[in-house]
């Protein structure tokens, strides 16, 4: 493709142009016309001409004159030289008076005068090639084009054939381009659309290209009389360069200058027509009957024979088999039956639904295995019985529980800083209190040598997880439960990383009480009293947590020292009490997880012979549990979803937090508004029939979507649902300065963007009376309270327990207020 350049052969300093250079004023495009005035200039001068040449030779036409008197300007002298000089003889032309000297025509001038010299027939040019010479741009097309009246335009690539072989006199016989071989000239000629009128500025007189062009316009019109292909010529030139002008427009590719539209046909047709596709699919039209379309393109027939499988679904006859048009598309079998067209396959129950609600009552063809043995009889045995049907026993479930002198039940969360022994603590309690075997404990010691880490045998047991026991730190919330002789006990082992707070508030959420474990060698406390030690003791306070045992832990480390004992237990309790715990409800215990001292059994080292106090597990079951509100209704926070097979399609587990549940229960889970009924219920992996508040038991749900079920969620009855709060006041304590700002919000495992949107007071901590109205910022340890606005609505009740985060930091935690 060649490419378009323009040059610039024509404005120059000797075009005597110099003094009034003159421009194009786009506003005189629609100029109309000569005006009167020009007329009757033209007319003047025409007669005054006429006197100038009286008594010479020259017979001259008065269009002639008038065109001489355009060109110079209306000025007589000149005209009249221009006349005897071109018409006249030398002697007489010396005769003449002449009022100015005659200058010398310009390049420009002899450019212009040379243009309308070389049409086709005087050159044998092909108009349809180049070079081109703008002689008169549109004034639309021309800034677009970057090209003007002179330029002269060819294609690059084609510039060194141009070349001439003997060059021709004339202007421009030593330029490089002149000896373009005649069959690839053309030439283009664009008409103006308007004759110029008048100078820009406002002078009334014409200017002098605007004059010219008048002029050529007048010769073409003569020329166009006398000739008509030239005309047809010229049309091919505009049309050629509208089409130029449409692709600058679209900036697509160029085509080489000159290309007619007779040279380059086919290129065209295939670029604008796309051949339709061979492959012709077979309409299922009873009639007419579509004549087949003929492929533009012909592909070779590369079939292999159809496969035995594909001969029997179309059959042998098929028209896959005999028309290469068809090569691709087969029919599908049984089209062609009355019935296919009158069937609609989506009329019934879809074969999942019918299977879904029952089997049995349909009759069924017997199926038998090689023995005979009825497959159907069997199958009907597994009964899948109505999903929907599940019959409540109505049970009376506080009766029921009061009757039933069940141990009563406490929950608690394992808290504080990583890596102080919370794990280890807690497998040493299950392996001691008969829930782990020794076999397991031995197998787990091997697997934890095989990976170098001997020492996490024992926090192994609750930590499950690969990915928990190749880092060595505990990342979700590990359940497991043992019983003493009083109490049934949930051990909820929280993560100690500060990546995992979320997971520990989702424990918290359960608890009853709390056992927070502290690392007693050397610097360790210290550097856990900065970290999660005490942001854990106070999340679990602002959760509810009335009780807390403080696991003195790895005593072994530091021998026992009974010093640092007490030392950690003072710091602790002035934390613990500034953190609004009841001195009375919290207990130290100091321990050895690894070695099991102190944890159901008093410690064997004689170092230890300075503590008389209780144990581990008679602390906890010491514990005062809170009271269980069985009457409120129902409410459990989920803390795990799974998935069963077809009798248990959907699992949950969580804390009853308040009510009772029995199977056959409707249920509502909220927020998603979604209800289920209750097909089942587990307890400590026992199926019962009720469960009461407190107990972290499994519902086996049915009519409902899992979609619908995330962890947090809380189910309710469906006659009282709990609320879905957009905003809502709380009593909260800072545990980090607090102002208007964004901040996380989170309801057990359930989180929500929001922003503290007004600080209304501080509050007394241990009273609750205001203090101070509307304080511009809240300082760690202060109780404020602050109104909190949600982007999305979060299950809340009056009393319920929330944790403010920003960026991974707890801000605070509190009580719902309303
Ligand atoms: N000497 C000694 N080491 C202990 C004791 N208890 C735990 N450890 C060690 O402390 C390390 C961490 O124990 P973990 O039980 O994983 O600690 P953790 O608090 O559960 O850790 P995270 O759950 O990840 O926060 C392990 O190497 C244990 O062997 C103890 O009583 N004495």
């Amino acid at each position: 493709m060649g490419v378009l350049r323009a040059k610039n052969v024509g404005y120059d300093d000797e075009d005597g142009y110099g003094e009034e250079e003159e421009y194009y004023d786009e506003d005189e495009e629609e100029t109309p016309g000569m005006s009167d005035e020009d007329r009757e200039q033209l007319q003047t001068g025409t007669l005054k001409v006429k006197e100038g040449l009286f008594g010479s030779d020259v017979t001259v036409t008065d269009a002639q004159i008038q065109e001489a008197l355009w060109h110079y300007y209306y000025d007589v002298g000149k005209s009249v030289a221009y006349l005897k000089n071109k018409y006249g003889t030398a002697l007489e032309e010396k005769a003449v008076t002449t009022p100015k000297k005659q200058k010398t025509p310009s390049r420009f001038d002899q450019v212009v005068e040379a243009i309308p010299a070389t049409p086709k027939s005087a050159t044998g040019r092909d108009p349809s090639f180049l070079p081109l010479y703008l002689q008169e741009s549109s004034p639309c097309t021309a800034p677009r084009l970057n090209m003007y009246i002179g330029h002269l335009v060819y294609p690059l690539a084609d510039l060194t054939n141009y070349m001439p072989a003997s060059p021709s006199p004339g202007f421009f016989w030593d330029t490089p381009w002149f000896g373009v071989p005649s069959h690839r000239l053309g030439e283009i000629t664009i008409e103006p659309r308007l004759p110029r009128g008048r100078l820009l500025g406002g002078s009334s007189k014409p200017s002098k290209l605007a004059a010219l062009a008048a002029a050529r316009k007048k010769k073409q019109e003569d020329a166009k009389n006398a000739t008509p292909a030239t005309n047809v010529e010229t049309d091919k030139a505009v049309t050629l360069l509208d089409k130029l002008t449409l692709k600058s427009r679209e900036n697509g590719p160029q085509t080489p200058r000159g290309a007619s539209s007779e040279e380059t046909p086919a290129p065209r047709k295939y670029l604008r027509k796309r051949s339709p596709s061979p492959i012709q699919v077979p309409k299922r039209v009873a009639s007419p009957p579509p004549e087949p379309a003929k492929p533009l393109i012909t592909f070779p027939d590369l079939r292999a024979q159809p496969s035995a499988f594909a001969a029997v679904l179309c059959g042998l006859d098929s028209p896959c088999h005999e028309s290469p048009e068809t090569v691709n598309s087969f029919p599908l079998p049984y089209t062609a039956l009355p019935d296919f067209k009158d069937a609609n396959p989506f009329a019934g129950p879809s074969p999942d639904d019918i299977l879904s609600v029952t089997i049995g009552p349909k009759p069924k063809p017997a199926r038998r295995t090689s023995d005979g043995h009825d497959l159907t009889t069997s199958m009907e045995k597994t009964v899948i019985e109505e999903s929907t049907k599940v019959r409540s026993k109505n049970l009376n479930v506080v009766v029921e529980f009061n009757r039933s002198g069940l141990k009563r039940m406490a929950n608690f969360v394992v808290i504080g800083h990583v890596d102080h022994g919370k794990s280890t603590l807690m497998g040493r309690l299950l392996f001691d209190m008969n829930v782990i075997s020794q076999r397991s404990i031995d197998k787990l010691r091997k697997e934890a040598e095989t990976m170098g880490k001997s020492s996490f045998a024992l926090a192994w047991v609750m930590d499950q997880t690969s990915e928990e026991r190749s880092r060595g730190v505990t990342v979700d919330i590990a359940t497991d439960y043992f019983e003493t002789d009083t109490t049934q006990f949930t051990i909820l082992d929280a993560p100690g990383h500060r990546d995992f707070i979320p997971n520990m508030i989702a424990g918290a959420s359960q608890a009853d009480f709390a056992v927070l474990v502290i690392d007693a060698s050397t610097n360790s406390f210290e550097s856990g009293l900065k970290g999660q030690t005490r942001e854990h003791a106070m999340i679990v306070r602002s959760m509810g947590v009335l009780r807390i045992i403080v696991a003195v832990n790895k005593m072994d480390t530091v021998a026992w020292s009974q010093h640092r004992f007490e030392e950690i237990s003072r710091q602790m309790l002035a934390f613990l009490t500034s953190a609004s715990f009841s001195p009375k409800r919290i207990t130290f215990v100091p321990c050895a997880g690894l070695t099991g001292e102190n944890v159901t059994r008093k410690a064997d080292d004689p170092n230890a012979k300075w503590y008389t106090g209780e144990t581990l597990i008679e602390a906890l079951d010491a514990s005062e549990l809170p009271k269980r509100d069985l009457e409120k209704p129902f409410r459990l926070t989920i803390g795990d979803v799974f998935r069963g097979g077809i009798t248990t399609p959907v699992s949950i587990s969580g804390r009853i937090d308040v009510g009772t549940v029995q199977v056959g229960d409707n249920i509502l889970c909220m927020p998603a508004r979604e209800t289920a009924t209750v097909k089942g219920i587990e307890v400590k992996d026992c199926p019962v029939d009720w469960a009461v508040a407190g107990q972290i038991s499994t519902l086996h749900l049915v009519d409902i979507d899992p979609v619908h079920l995330r962890l947090g969620d809380v189910v309710t009855p469906i006659s009282s649902p709990i609320k879905l709060y957009k905003s809502f006041s709380a009593k909260l304590l800072a545990f980090d300065h607090v102002i208007p700002s964004p901040v996380d919000v989170y309801r057990g495992r359930l989180q929500a963007e929001g922003t503290v949107v007004r600080l209304d007071a501080l509050l007394n901590r241990f009273s609750g009376e205001v203090v101070k109205k509307h304080p511009r910022i809240v300082k760690p340890g202060e109780v404020a309270r602050v109104r909190v606005r949600l982007e999305r609505e979060l299950p809340l009740e009056v009393g319920g327990r929330v944790v403010l985060r920003f960026r991974g930091e707890t801000v605070g935690a509190g009580v719902v207020e309303g």
